[in-house]
């Protein structure tokens, strides 16, 4: 069987972000004359940085994008830990993205309660389908080797059907969180990891080269793609892998 997986290596972060905005300017346009919208799920950490320089740009229709998150931090808008916060701050005047565009969780809710709240979101948007098909996801890859907020031995990492899952003990901090589950991440259309800089070198050989089991490995989409793009520095030790 072909595999589904796709590795890269470009030479420095600008010509990866430079490759990572190519990826969504074709990826939202397909989606666009398909359906005329585009559902991209994006996760925080060192991504949004990349997509404040890279987003604008990417040639699209704006008005036309969903923006979801991968997971989501349990805290107010205005924290500094807030993901969706995060987003506004860096691409709000960089980007024609509107507040409405956002699928946003809410954040006065337990755990528990935001994971329901926004299973019921993604109903409005999807349908009442077994799964949703996001166009798109942005993954992160931790130094532990964890995914939106999935950390290895969680017991969330065995979830075989609720679509986005409360976490109350996440090793990182914030503990508490919402995040998509493997069922609906492997059911994404792409998935794309943009890694860069020497301190991900060593995860990257256990993971693209050692196949550790690790949350990142889950990552498999069914009927789909998952693209590692890395750069020289993140690649150096997978000798030409
Ligand atoms: O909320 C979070 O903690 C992130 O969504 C998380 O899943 C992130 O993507 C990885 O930890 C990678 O983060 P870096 O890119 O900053 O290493």
């Amino acid at each position: 069987m072909a595999s589904n997986k796709r590795i890269e290596v470009h030479k420095t972060e600008d010509a990866l972000i430079k490759r990572l905005c190519e990826y969504i300017e074709n990826i939202s346009k397909k989606a666009i004359e398909e359906r005329s919208a585009f559902t991209i799920g994006v996760s925080g950490g060192s991504l949004i940085g990349a997509l404040a320089k890279g987003l604008p740009g990417v040639k699209t229709e704006w008005s036309k994008w969903k923006i979801y998150f991968c997971d989501e931090r349990i805290v107010p808008f205005d924290d500094t830990e807030s993901t969706y916060g995060a987003y506004k701050k860096a691409l709000d005047g960089v980007v024609p993205i509107k507040d409405d565009q956002y699928r946003k969780i809410d954040p006065k809710l337990s755990a528990e309660e935001a994971a329901k709240d926004y299973i019921g979101k993604l109903k409005a948007d999807f349908g009442n389908v077994q799964l949703p098909r996001f166009d798109l996801l942005l993954l992160g890859m931790g130094p532990d080797g964890h995914t939106c907020s999935l950390f290895p031995g969680h017991p969330l990492l065995q979830e075989t059907s609720v679509w986005v899952a409360p976490i109350t003990d996440s090793p990182k901090p914030p503990p508490s969180r919402v995040t998509l589950t493997f069922p609906v991440i492997n059911n994404a259309a792409t998935s794309i990891f943009t890694i860069w800089g020497a301190g991900k070198a060593d995860m990257i050989k256990r993971v693209l080269a050692d196949k550790e089991d690790l949350p990142v490995n889950q990552v498999s989409p069914k009927n789909g793609l998952v693209h590692w793009l890395l750069d020289d520095a993140a690649a150096t030790k997978l000798n030409g892998l």
